[in-house]
């Protein structure tokens, strides 16, 4: 179904209103372009748009291009793969035929004047900018309700970019050569006229060129529909590809969720939604697979046998500062539980995948997820934060927020019990545990595993066998650090035990940055390469996994235990934890 408009000044443009929907049909297209024979100039063109040419060096999360071949896979005797499906790459011809080097991408950061866009999205934009992966034609641009020229964005942003550690030179030029590609439209969020004259400012960037078009909805969940129905009717690419980067919270229980991904699905097909959990781009969940499935020391264990609980932990030393309003109608399960922790949990327990391609991992995450059971209420503890007087400064609590409601039962900390009924965690606690206003800021998975079996040495443990035992951390921040807790023999005469680390601290070994999450995610997006966002099948499990909970805290008005701010949180957990014979490994004195 076409339809016109004649919005744009200099002529009127034909839109197709399933036009959103685009990867679908170049999906019919590929069937053709399959059939073809690759001729190999055609391959040595894709290999040196891999690895040569400073720009539109292209590297997924997953180490090598996913729209294009595998170089390890015989790439000049196969047909394209199924991820290179994408059209990205591939579109209707070869790319020599379609002119496909002169393609452009637009990203499109909705919500632009926002705090996500102005402290994490431009910067990793620009980030991606400095390390040369964006490709040659690209545009960014900023859409949001603000009044802003192109010059007023630029400064805007200009204040949130920095240049890598260890790579400043150049900085300032490379920061006038991005902001140059930088520009702003003001426009409401769901009037499809202010979004067709997006679409011609684009088309102006694009020069008829192929074109690429990705969306980022940095706003409030309430508006994503509108933007998305006006962006796929007004805004969509016409002849590459257009996909949509959507930020949390993905609804707030099983039904609003599953209203969400409906009205996305009128306009979208599933491969164009990206939902972004940013967890999933940080550097040490994406090393955890790495751990486990590429060293023969890790998976042998990576079960019932020798685990004896693994703990996921999140805790921030600051409040709820300046979010309250959004906060108070989600709460910490919602904000943090049931994506971010949750997510790592799945990477964590899934089976081996058959490949490192996205569905393949998506499909080991979902059955995690369906084989866990739904929280009940005695399965958690829920706290928040009180105000609290500490060397002479006050602290708020949570409720001095003007924002939050003074009645309010919305938990800032909880913690949780979860366990998964298969064959290979059976009987396994899973503790989650996630606060605001705690004593420290960090994020780790903790695994402890079970005794040595007729120990020689345990009479050098004392009684407290617990404290002899390995436990495997995993900081994801602050700090990246892997570390292993062993038992060794202190050094001299006699015989003394002591827990030490074999300590990977990365920014001993690694001494440069780690990019940030949003950097890797992005770039994702733009190769089209899905494993690090969330199906919504994946979704569905897991809003499964918490609804009950969530409505039962909400309906039966449980309050939630009061805990100073700066402290380490209510002791509910310590008894949540010991009924399931755990002990918080954040906890102890050799943490
Ligand atoms: N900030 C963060 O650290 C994180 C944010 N997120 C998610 O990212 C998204 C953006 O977050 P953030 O930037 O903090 O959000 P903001 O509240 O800053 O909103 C972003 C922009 O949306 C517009 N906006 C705000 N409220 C409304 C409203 N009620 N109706 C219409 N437009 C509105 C404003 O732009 P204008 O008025 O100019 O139109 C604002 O600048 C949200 O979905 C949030 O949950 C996820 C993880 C972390
Ligand atoms: O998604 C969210 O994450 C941030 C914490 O992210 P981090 O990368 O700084 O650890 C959290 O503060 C926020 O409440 C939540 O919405």
């Amino acid at each position: 179904m076409a339809r016109q408009f004649s919005s744009c000044s200099s002529s009127s443009a034909t839109f197709s209103t399933s036009s959103f929907r685009n990867e679908t049909h170049l999906y019919t297209k590929f069937t053709i372009v399959q059939t073809r024979t690759y001729s190999s100039t055609w391959v040595s063109q894709v290999r040196s748009r891999i690895y040569s040419g400073k720009h539109f060096v292209l590297k997924s999360s997953n180490g090598y291009p996913v729209n294009a071949v595998s170089l390890q896979d015989g790439l000049a005797e196969k047909p394209l793969s199924r991820e290179s499906s994408d059209p990205l790459l591939m579109g209707s011809s070869t790319p020599s035929e379609s002119g496909e080097t002169e393609s452009t991408l637009s990203i499109t950061v909705i919500g632009a004047s926002g705090d996500l866009a102005r402290k994490k999205i431009f910067p990793a934009l620009f980030a991606l900018f400095y390390e040369d992966c964006l490709p040659e034609n690209f545009t960014v641009f900023g859409y949001a309700r603000t009044k802003m020229t192109d010059e007023e964005l630029r400064n805007m942003i200009s204040q949130t970019l920095t240049c890598r550690i260890d790579k400043r030179e150049n900085c300032d030029d490379k920061m006038d050569q991005f902001l140059k590609r930088c520009f702003y439209h003001p426009g409401q969020y769901d009037s499809e006229e202010n979004f067709s004259e997006l679409d011609c400012k684009l088309k102006a960037k694009e020069e008829n060129k192929l074109s690429n078009r990705l969306f980022y909805l940095s706003i409030p969940p309430n508006i994503f529909v509108d933007v998305v129905r006006c962006a796929s009717q007004r805004a969509s690419s016409k002849n590459g590809w257009t996909r949509v980067i959507v930020e949390k919270p993905f609804g707030r229980d099983s039904e609003s969720s599953g209203e969400l991904t409906r009205c996305l699905k009128q306009y979208l097909i599933e491969d164009q939604i990206f939902r972004i959990d940013h967890y999933l781009g940080k550097e040490l969940v994406e090393n955890l697979s790495v751990l486990r499935f590429s060293n023969l020391v890790f998976e042998p264990l990576w079960s019932r046998n020798y685990i004896r609980n693994v703990q996921f932990i999140f805790s921030e030393d600051f409040g709820t500062e300046g979010r309250g309003g959004y906060f108070d109608h989600y709460g910490i399960i919602r904000d943090i539980m049931q994506n971010h922790l949750l997510q790592i949990l799945a990477l964590f327990a899934m089976e081996t995948p058959v490949s490192l391609d996205a569905e393949d991992i998506r499909n080991e995450k979902v059955k995690v997820l369906r084989s866990m059971k739904p929280l009940q209420l005695e399965d958690v503890v829920v706290g928040q934060y009180k105000g609290h007087n500490k060397s002479g400064k006050t602290y708020p609590g949570y409720i001095d927020d003007p924002t939050v409601p003074q009645d309010s039962l919305t938990p800032t900390f909880a913690a949780a019990a979860l366990f998964i009924n298969n064959a290979r965690w059976d009987g396994v606690p899973f503790l989650m545990k996630a606060g605001k206003a705690l004593h420290t800021r960090c994020a780790e998975i903790r695994v402890q595993f079970r005794h040595v079996p007729g120990n020689l040495y345990k009479r050098n443990f004392g009684t407290d066998l617990d404290k002899a035992t390995n436990e495997l951390v995993l900081r994801v921040q602050p700090d990246e650090a892997i570390y292993l807790k062993i038992n060794n023999k202190v050094p001299g005469l006699g015989m003394r035990l002591d827990r030490s680390d074999l300590n990977l601290l990365f920014r001993a070994r690694y001494p440069r940055e780690v990019p940030d999450a949003y950097e890797r995610l992005l770039l994702d997006a733009i190769e089209g390469e899905r494993r690090l966002f969330i199906r919504s099948d994946e979704l569905d499990a897991a809003w499964t996994l918490f609804t009950p909970l969530l409505k039962e805290l909400e309906e039966k008005k449980i309050a939630p235990e009061l805990y100073p701010y700066g402290s380490r949180g209510p002791v509910g957990a310590h008894y949540l934890a010991a009924r399931h014979n755990v002990r918080w490994g954040d906890l102890t004195e050799d943490s």
